[in-house]
């Protein structure tokens, strides 16, 4: 196959598609080349890009091809002016080492322990919330979900004033790199532009507090059993090495943008979309009455919350936050569905788009948990729903994430009922990951202690 049979935009004879980039915004630029077929390319430039939305093609290109792919220098350049050298901006055999040395802090043992500080602090927000009110959804799941990283990453040993300080921090971060990204060859970080000075600033007040909690916990010594103690423990299996403290410190603030962002944006689209499905909050609420019989939910019960877990699928399915993987380009030539793209070309993957995609999701845009029942999950193509991506790069926390996204949607519906405040507009915010424009404002129903939780209902 050559280069001119994949279907694809022609462009501008000299920048390619960049203007359908800008006129689309990111997320609706995918959805155009994917309208060109399963297999589709454009020109940004002088480069030529792929975008691969069918199963066997992202099979090949992040797993088969896994060892022959890096992620982007760009993306990677970007990310390192605040992440440092962490797992989402590193590559190579870099990139391998230090995923050995942060994967046991994701260890099945050790993640059981979290799940009881998840829902804790989902019933502490709870007890805030008051039948009637109007509640928007987005802020209090980014709230959520921020306390909840922090303290499963440092247990307790940071006050009030630091998370707020930290919580700035990550929000000036999204909005700069977002523009920084933006501009069609972004500046260098020394080029001192309003967004890399802002970018700067925020990397040092999450410094501040990062670097005092890993001075400290090295000086105690004592594992407190949450993921700092889990890296500052790792050891290197070859070389019986640690990590250095800027290394702790770059794993620290990966984790801190990863981990909280991705799981709040599903939590606001789960319930944007079971805002406008009764019968589907129904069979959840039903569900989750009848396994907790008015106690709180361990993670002991998620097993047997299969609806809950496919509710929170469809979401990922229709809504994935990592709406677009880093481009990936090879190292040496390598073939994805009979074409051979080559180091000077880039291949993109969109879940967004695969999980668009008509062939593999027939009416795409219908909210339908069915599409998760072990029977269809087993007739489907493995590579077909990639809400955490694929291969090497695989997302780390997606266990974590999983479990936080049901325990927390289990708590949340347990106690309350919610309607779309008629006012508010629903619109995709592509950032970094997929989020919402306008918030998502509810208007809250306390549901009756009779189908509630017996113990929190009395507290
Ligand atoms: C619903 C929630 C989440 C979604 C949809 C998600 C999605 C993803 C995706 C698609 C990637 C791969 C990106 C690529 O290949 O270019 C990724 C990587 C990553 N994710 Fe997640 N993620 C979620 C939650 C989390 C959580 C809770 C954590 C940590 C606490 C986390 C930590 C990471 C890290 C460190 C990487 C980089 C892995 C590597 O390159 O080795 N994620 N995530």
């Amino acid at each position: 196959m050559t280069v001119k049979m994949l279907p694809g935009p022609k462009g501008t004879r000299l920048g390619g598609s960049r203007r359908d980039l800008q006129k689309y915004g990111p997320l609706g630029f995918f959805k155009y080349l994917a309208s060109y077929g399963d297999f589709t390319t454009c020109r940004m430039g002088p480069f030529r890009v792929y975008l691969v939305n069918d199963p066997n093609g992202i099979q090949e290109l992040l797993v088969t091809n896994r060892d022959k792919v890096r992620k982007n220098a760009g993306d990677r350049e970007l990310l390192s002016r605040f992440l440092g050298n962490g797992l989402l901006s590193n590559d190579g055999a870099d990139h391998q080492k230090q995923r050995k040395l942060v994967q046991p802090a994701f260890h099945m043992k050790r993640i059981q322990a979290y799940a009881e500080t998840m829902v804790a602090h989902t019933e502490a927000m709870l007890q805030r919330w008051h039948d009637g009110a109007i509640l928007d959804i987005d802020q209090a799941m980014m709230e959520l979900t921020l306390t909840i990283v922090t303290k499963t990453l440092f247990n307790a040993d940071i006050s009030e004033q630091e998370v707020r300080q930290v919580s700035q921090a990550l929000e000036d971060i999204q909005v700069n790199f977002t523009i920084i990204s933006e501009q069609a060859v972004p500046l260098p970080r020394w080029v001192p532009t309003r967004a890399n000075r802002a970018l700067e600033h925020a990397s040092k007040q999450i410094d501040q507090v990062v670097q005092r909690v890993i001075r400290e916990r090295r000086a105690s010594g004592e594992d407190t059993g949450d993921l700092l103690s889990m890296l500052l423990l790792s050891i290197d299996d070859g070389n019986g090495q640690g990590m250095t403290d800027q290394q702790v410190r770059d794993e620290v603030v990966t984790l801190f943008l990863a981990g909280h962002e991705t799981t709040a944006n599903t939590l606001t689209w789960c319930s944007y979309l079971l805002s406008q499905a009764p019968e589907v909050r129904q069979r959840l609420q039903a569900e989750v009455d009848e396994v907790l019989q008015g106690r709180s939910v361990t993670l002991q019960d998620l097993q047997k919350l299969p609806y809950t877990e496919m509710v929170i699928k469809e979401t990922l399915r229709m809504y994935p936050p990592a709406y677009a993987l880093s481009a990936r380009i090879p190292t040496e030539n390598i073939t994805v569905l009979g074409q051979t793209i080559t180091p000077r070309q880039a291949a993109m993957v969109s879940p967004y788009a695969m999980h668009h995609n008509p062939r593999y999701w027939p009416e795409p845009e219908r909210f339908d948990p069915e599409r998760f029942s072990a029977e269809q999950e087993r007739a489907r193509h493995k590579y077909a729903y990639i809400p955490f991506g694929a291969g090497s790069r695989v997302c780390i926390g997606n266990v974590f994430a999983m479990m936080e996204a049901q325990l927390l949607l289990a708590t949340m519906m347990q106690h309350y009922d919610f309607t779309l405040d008629p006012t508010q507009r629903v619109e995709y915010d592509p950032q970094i990951t997929l989020g919402v424009k306008h918030g998502l404002r509810v208007r809250l129903a306390q549901r009756q202690p009779a189908e509630q939780s017996l113990e929190f209902a009395k507290s």
